[in-house]
């Protein structure tokens, strides 16, 4: 666990960058550091790894104030993964991944070995390695920086705005991936954001910071899309949040009918459209399994009558929910009546997550 204790740091300038901040980051989990810009995300985050030293208060990593750990062997723990990667231009991308393992004093071929592993941990084709940056794309670069963070296993994970720089449907695939090996790896991620999507769909703990480096509210996504504590946060969190939110409740729950006749399907039973006098009309599908209750409600507005088709893993019909069960689980997940439509509440931040 990382704990920020009254940190603030204050520049030679005079400006203060953070001021008081007091958080816990949970261990193997992402916590994510989101606010406009100027606001001390990146002082914060570089205080971690003593990039920057703060001026009062303590980090501690695991117990131990980082001051007191001396800056190599602390950064040895911590990968470290920048916007546009910061590769070294004149190395191979082999040689890059591997500039950590070098440093540890590993042999070449075990470096070389390693970071071959690791480039095919990433998702990038190994026939790559012998290629220099910038005979890569944008976001295969951005996946040899997260590769090169992960060389030495670190347990921690600083990632400064890894994802800013490229568009937005690879960055949506950089995102994708970075999940799929977070549930693999269960590092302890610290990320760095100005964007409030990329913020709740990586979080497992969200934290707003407003400028001067405070801290506006720190919670779960479906919780800070429930209950922002403030105006800023609520404003900060932009429109649609009672949609996005949706995204945090499993469809799991909801309650299917079968399907009725006018459902027509192939001779596997996946669906084919909804019968009606001008022949078949349009249908919208979600697997309850694995899909939210956004996509559920996206299904049934996608349908021509409003009842989303439940369909298995293979596409096959295993029911229909019209926008009454949709609604019946909305239900069960309305915000709390305090809240009333989320105005003017005062969220503490410490109310339980939604099932995801
Ligand atoms: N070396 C420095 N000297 C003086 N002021 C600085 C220095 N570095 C950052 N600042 C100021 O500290 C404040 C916080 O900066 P920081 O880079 O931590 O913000 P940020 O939230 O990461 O911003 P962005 O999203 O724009 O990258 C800003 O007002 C910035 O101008």
């Amino acid at each position: 666990m990382i704990t920020f204790e009254d940190v603030t740091k204050r520049y030679r300038d005079g400006t203060v960058a953070v001021a008081d901040l007091s958080l816990e980051v949970p261990t193997g989990a992402i916590t994510v550091f989101v606010g406009p810009s100027g606001c001390g995300k990146t002082t914060s985050l570089r205080m971690i790894n003593r990039m920057i030293d703060a001026t009062s208060g303590r980090i501690t990593l695991d117990g131990q104030d980082v001051r007191e750990i001396d800056p190599p062997t602390l950064r040895r723990g911590i990968g470290y993964v920048i916007q546009q990667a910061g590769l070294f231009p004149h190395r191979k991308i082999v040689d890059n991944v591997a500039t950590v393992p070098y440093l540890l004093g590993w042999s070449k071929r075990k470096a070389r070995a390693r970071a071959m592993d690791l480039l095919e941990l990433v998702g990038l084709d190994p026939g790559l390695a012998g290629r220099y940056p910038f005979q890569l794309s944008g976001g295969q670069q951005q996946r040899v920086g997260v590769a090169r963070a992960l060389a030495a296993d670190p347990p921690v994970l600083l990632m400064d705005e890894p994802f800013s720089a490229v568009d937005p449907i690879v960055r949506a695939s950089l995102q994708d991936e970075l999940l799929r090996l977070q549930s693999e790896l269960r590092k302890t991620i610290v990320f760095v954001t100005h964007d409030i999507d990329e913020a709740v769909k990586l979080g497992d703990t969200v934290a707003v910071m407003r400028v001067g480096g405070r801290l506006a509210q720190m919670a779960g996504p479906a919780t800070l899309l429930t209950e922002p504590a403030d105006d800023f946060v609520r404003e900060f969190l932009g429109r649609d949040r009672g949609i996005r939110r949706l995204s945090f409740i499993s469809a799991k729950e909801v309650r299917l009918r079968p399907a009725p006749s006018d459902l027509a399907t192939d001779e596997d039973g996946r669906p084919l459209g909804w019968r009606t006098a001008n022949g078949l009309a349009a249908y919208g599908t979600f697997t309850p399994e694995t899909d939210s209750l956004r996509a559920a409600l996206d299904a049934a507005l996608l349908s021509a009558n409003g009842t989303a088709v439940a369909v298995d893993e293979e596409g096959r019909v295993r029911g229909v929910a019209g926008r009454d069960a949709i609604d019946e689980l909305l239900a069960e997940y309305a915000p709390p009546a305090s809240g009333g439509s989320g105005e003017g509440s005062s969220g503490d931040g410490s109310s339980e997550e939604a099932p995801a």
